[in-house]
């Protein structure tokens, strides 16, 4: 039997605050009855998908909606058939949602969505959703205060809410002591801090998570961590993505979509080669090499969460 393809559009809406996004249960006749879902439905022949959001969210929600970008894109076999998640963030919209065809919506908090059930193929959607669209990776710095100083600059000023401690050069002492600082300031803005290295240091220093590199992705054959930390990991070719997705990684970056000083001899993918990439990775993907945060429209349009810097956010 050839299995259906199915396109869907459907629709991240998130509050004024960014705090809350839009959720509808689906009526418990339709497939997959009873369960959440981000309002959407399926592409007319010859739609684009987003005229197929803009159609469907006036059809279920009476919405209106001028603007929307890229979130991710998830493809899911499902035993029936193929679906492919076309999720839009949507930017502009008029009306008061309500449930035109019956069914309860409901505006949910990004930290309460784990509570809802919601269809197998719908796990990397909440990642994105709880995902901000860029991604600051610290930079060597030899001295703690000059580090904090930096990180506060970037929290504040630039509004970063996920960091990643990446600091080859400390000895293990030194890292742990700097994570625990980095964490009481990632704490006070509400960001989310990540340690790059061995995933025993979550036992030491109660971090948001662990980034993995991709030559320590490789030699792991199953998540590391629990659940409720977040995982993400370093990759560079479509091995290292598969690899990632197989365990259980939440995100990654992908890398280097331009030539940098600091990795000079490695060949860049350019964003043709990354959008191939990307496409049916599973998971968001940061846009990493080269990237600043003027890359992030970009990125997005290609199917990344966005972009991941060093440089542009470490000033
Ligand atoms: N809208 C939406 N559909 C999802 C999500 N996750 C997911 O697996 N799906 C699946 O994607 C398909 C969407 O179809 P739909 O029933 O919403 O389509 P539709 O609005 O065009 O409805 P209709 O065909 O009854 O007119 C269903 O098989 C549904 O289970 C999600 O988050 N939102
Ligand atoms: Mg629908």
């Amino acid at each position: 039997m050839i299995k259906r393809r199915v396109h869907v559009a459907a629709a991240a809406i998130f509050s004024d605050d960014g705090q809350e996004v839009l959720l509808a249960r689906r009526p418990s006749t339709v497939d997959q009855g009873g369960l959440w879902e981000f309002p959407g439905g399926k592409l007319a022949p010859y739609e684009t998908g987003f005229v197929a959001l803009q159609r469907e969210l006036y059809e279920e929600l009476g919405l209106t909606i001028d603007r929307a970008q890229p979130l991710i894109r998830v493809h899911h076999e499902y035993p029936d058939k193929h679906i492919l998640l076309d999720v839009w963030q949507v930017g502009d919209f008029s009306g008061e949602p309500y449930g035109r065809e019956g069914q309860a919506v409901r505006w949910v908090k990004l930290d309460e969505l784990f509570n809802y059930p919601f269809p197998a193929a719908n796990l990397p959607i909440l990642r994105a959703v709880m995902l901000p669209t860029e991604y600051l990776i610290s930079a060597e710095e030899a001295d703690d205060g000059v580090f904090l100083n930096k990180l506060e600059r970037a929290l504040q000023e630039d509004g970063l809410r996920l960091v990643q401690l990446r600091a080859k050069t400390l000895d293990h002492e030194d890292y742990v002591q700097r994570a625990e600082q980095a964490l009481a300031l990632c704490r006070r803005f509400s960001a989310r801090l990540l340690l790059n290295g061995e995933p025993e240091l979550l036992k030491l220093v109660d971090a948001d998570g662990i980034h993995l590199t991709s030559d320590r992705l490789m030699t792991l054959d199953r998540r590391p961590i629990v659940q409720g930390k977040w995982l993400s990991a370093s990759t560079h070719n479509a091995q290292q993505l598969d690899h990632a997705a197989h365990i259980g990684c939440d995100f990654v970056t992908l890398s280097p979509l331009r030539t940098t000083p600091t990795h000079p001899d490695a060949t860049p993918l350019g964003w043709h080669d990354f959008q191939q990439l990307v496409e049916p990775a599973g998971m968001p993907v940061f846009a990493l090499g080269g990237m600043t945060r003027h890359d992030a429209n970009h990125a997005r349009a290609v199917g990344a969460q966005g972009i991941a810097s060093i440089r542009d956010f470490w000033q």
